[in-house]
C-alpha cells in the first residue's frame, strides 16, 4: 500500500474510503493533496473486489474549501495557470473514469474547486449543514478544476450560469432541490450511515454488473459516439453474460 499525508484511505466491505486530511485548512486541495487523489485512484483501480469509492473530507467543517489559496497564490503567469488546470482536471478525470462509481460524502463546505470535486463524483450525499457552491467568482474566476463541464451537465446551461454567477453556496436541502446533492442527511443523522442506506441497494450487485453501468454512466459523460457507447454496452453484456454469477442466478431462478 503507498503512503498518503494527506489522504486517509482504507477498504472497507468492499468500499474505499478516501478522506482527505487536512482539518486545520477546511481540507483545502494543495498540489500534493490532488497529486494524491489521483495516485489513490491508480492504486485502487485495479482491484476487483472493489465495488465503491466514497471520498468525504476529515472533520465536520468542510468537504474541500477549494484550491489551496495560500499555495496558489504563487502561481501567477499563464503557463502555471495552464498548468494548474490541466494537473487538477487530470486528477478530477480519474475519478470520473474509476471502474467504479463514487460517491462524495459532503461533510461540510464544498467550496469552488472543492465543489468541482464533489460534482466529479458519481453521486453526492451530504450532512444536513453541508453546503455546496462554485462560489469562483468571488475571486474574479472561473472553474479551475476542469468542473464546469459537470456543472453544465448537471444543471443544464441555464441553471448552470446561474448558479455560477450567483457565486453563492447552496445550504444542503436547497442543493438537494437543484440536483446538486443527491441525498441529504436528517438532521442528528451521521453522514456515514446516510452514506450506507444510500449504498445499500448498489453493493447488492456483483463487482461486474456495478462496473457494467459505471462504464456505460463514463461513456456518456466523456460525450463519446453512440458507436463507441454501444461497443461498450456490448463489451460488458458479454462479460457479465458469460461470467459464472450470471448462470448461478438463472438456475436459482429457474430452480423457483
Ligand atoms: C482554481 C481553484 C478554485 C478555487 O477553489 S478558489 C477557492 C475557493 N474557496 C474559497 O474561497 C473558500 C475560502 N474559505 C472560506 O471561505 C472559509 O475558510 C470557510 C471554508 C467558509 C470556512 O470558514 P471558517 O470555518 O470560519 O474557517 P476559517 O475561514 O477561519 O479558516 C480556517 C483556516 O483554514 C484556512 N483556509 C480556509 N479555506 C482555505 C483555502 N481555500 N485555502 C487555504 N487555506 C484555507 C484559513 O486560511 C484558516 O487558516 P488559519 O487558521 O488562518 O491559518
Amino acid at each position: 500500500m503507498m503512503y498518503y499525508k494527506n489522504l486517509i484511505v482504507e477498504i472497507r466491505d468492499q468500499v474505499l474510503w478516501v478522506k482527505i486530511n487536512r482539518p486545520k485548512v477546511r481540507n483545502a486541495l494543495s498540489l500534493a493533496t490532488l497529486g494524491e487523489l489521483g495516485r489513490a485512484c491508480t492504486e485502487y483501480a485495479a482491484e476487483p473486489a472493489l465495488k465503491a469509492v466514497v471520498l468525504t473530507g476529515e472533520g465536520n467543517e468542510s468537504f474541500a474549501a477549494g484550491g489551496d489559496l495560500k499555495e496558489f497564490s504563487a502561481i501567477r503567469t499563464a503557463a502555471q495557470t495552464e498548468q494548474l488546470f490541466d494537473l487538477a482536471s487530470s486528477v478530477l478525470d480519474k475519478i470520473r473514469k474509476f471502474p467504479t462509481p463514487v460517491v462524495a460524502a459532503v461533510n461540510g463546505w464544498a467550496l469552488g474547486g472543492g465543489a468541482e470535486l464533489a460534482l466529479a463524483c458519481d453521486f453526492r450525499v451530504a450532512a444536513a449543514h453541508a453546503s455546496i457552491g462554485y462560489i469562483h467568482g468571488r475571486l474574479n474566476i472561473t472553474c479551475g478544476f476542469g468542473g464546469g463541464a459537470d456543472l453544465m451537465q448537471l444543471l443544464g446551461g441555464s441553471r448552470a450560469m446561474l448558479h455560477g454567477l450567483t457565486a453563492k453556496p447552496l445550504p444542503a436541502l436547497e442543493a438537494q432541490r437543484a440536483g446538486l446533492f443527491d441525498r441529504v442527511a436528517e438532521e442528528g443523522e451521521r453522514l456515514e450511515s446516510c452514506v450506507a442506506g444510500f449504498l445499500e441497494p448498489l453493493l447488492g450487485q456483483q463487482p461486474q454488473v456495478i462496473r457494467a453501468y459505471k462504464a456505460m454512466a463514463s461513456a456518456a459523460q466523456q460525450g463519446l459516439s453512440g458507436e463507441e457507447r454501444r461497443a461498450i454496452e456490448r463489451e460488458w453484456f458479454v462479460r457479465t453474460w458469460t461470467h459464472a454469477d450470471h448462470w448461478a442466478a438463472v438456475d436459482a431462478t429457474m430452480k423457483k
